[in-house]
């Protein structure tokens, strides 16, 4: 039973990484025991707010929100952050060697049906000089870490400090998060999809041909069958990803042309990239690597494929193709 302090502290991580990581993991549990407390705790339900990106925002969403970034702020190591619920980079201390990118609360959608919910975070260093947007525009193969907490039957915390992902559970006796797998793989090969069926009419073509050839199943040019889930929570397809394989994608669609692409790259995607990719499997845009985008806004969008090896090969020959 190897205790998170213990497992950071084996890895050989740097101190600094080490206190930064803990503090992203006392966040989770915060939250964590607010999920719980569901009704009870009075977070449930629509705020009558906004967030920069024009999306209503949940109770859920600005309680974690608030609560990330107070506590990030009181963390001598965190220079900066950038918040999905937060127009501006927020300034922290000034030196501090990391910038922290988090997505409070994914899948805001599921919190009042009782789903799942997770939190994500991406850490980059930071460098010399002012913590403004520019700072953040680092591509995803510079972040130091990248972790989400998912808030399911169990509370669960995947990281990577880019020595494989490892996987934690929050023990409910003691409030530790424990080792439970040390080197997370994800099968190469899987007969799982994950896709927002109901804007098929709105895909590029690449994506057309690539899911009907899926669903075309045995009879088809795949010549077998695959079955589909979806979260609606792109923590929760996500960690499916990780814990059984599977490809997850959220592609360009031109269902509001404004809004070609749905996951953010700084604190959805290159994140979720890094854990996938230190487990073995890929994460494309269908075009490239997507830890190779160098940034250009903090709440930039793109197109995620990602997951088991095999599959998003197959479906970036689709891509290659059209
Ligand atoms: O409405 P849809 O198409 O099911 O979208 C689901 C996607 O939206 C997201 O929930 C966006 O995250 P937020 O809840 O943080 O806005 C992803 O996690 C998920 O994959
Ligand atoms: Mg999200
Ligand atoms: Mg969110």
């Amino acid at each position: 039973m190897l205790r998170l302090e213990q497992s950071l502290n084996q890895q050989g991580l740097a101190t600094d990484l080490q206190h930064l990581i803990l503090s992203l993991a006392d966040c989770g549990r915060e939250i964590s025991a607010l999920v719980r407390g569901g009704a009870l705790a009075g977070v449930l339900g629509v705020a009558d707010t906004e967030n920069v990106q024009g999306e209503t925002q949940k109770k859920l969403d600005i309680i974690a929100n608030d609560l990330i970034k107070d506590k990030l702020a009181a963390n001598a190591l965190v220079k900066g952050i950038a918040s999905e619920e937060e127009e501006e980079v927020v300034a922290a201390n000034t030196d501090g060697s990391y910038l922290v990118c988090f997505d409070p609360l994914d899948g805001s959608s599921n919190i009042d049906i009782n789903s799942l919910v997770g939190t994500i975070f991406s850490v980059l260093p930071a460098g010399e000089g002012e913590v403004n947007q520019h700072a953040f525009m680092q591509p995803g193969t510079a972040q130091s870490c990248a972790c989400y907490i998912l808030y399911g039957p169990a509370t669960v915390m995947a990281l990577t400090t880019g020595q494989g992902t490892q996987m934690y559970s929050l023990d409910p006796k003691t409030n530790d998060f424990i080792l439970v797998d040390d080197a997370v793989t994800v099968p190469a090969d899987t007969g799982e999809f994950a896709i927002n069926m109901s804007n098929q009419r709105f895909w590029q073509p690449a994506m057309q041909s690539y899911i009907a050839d899926l669903i075309a199943g045995k009879e088809g040019p795949r010549g077998r069958n695959f079955n589909m889930r979806w979260i609606a929570a792109m923590v929760g397809d996500v960690h499916r990803v990780l814990s059984r394989g599977g490809l997850f994608t959220y592609p360009q669609d031109t269902k509001n042309p404004e809004k070609p692409f749905k996951l953010r790259l700084m604190y959805e995607a290159n994140p979720m990239a890094f854990l996938v990719e230190q487990a073995g499997g890929k994460a494309s845009t269908g075009y490239e690597r997507i830890m190779a985008i160098q940034p250009e806004h903090i709440h930039q969008r793109v197109a995620v494929i990602l997951g088991s090896a095999n599959e998003v090969d197959a479906c970036l020959e689709y891509h290659a193709q059209n």
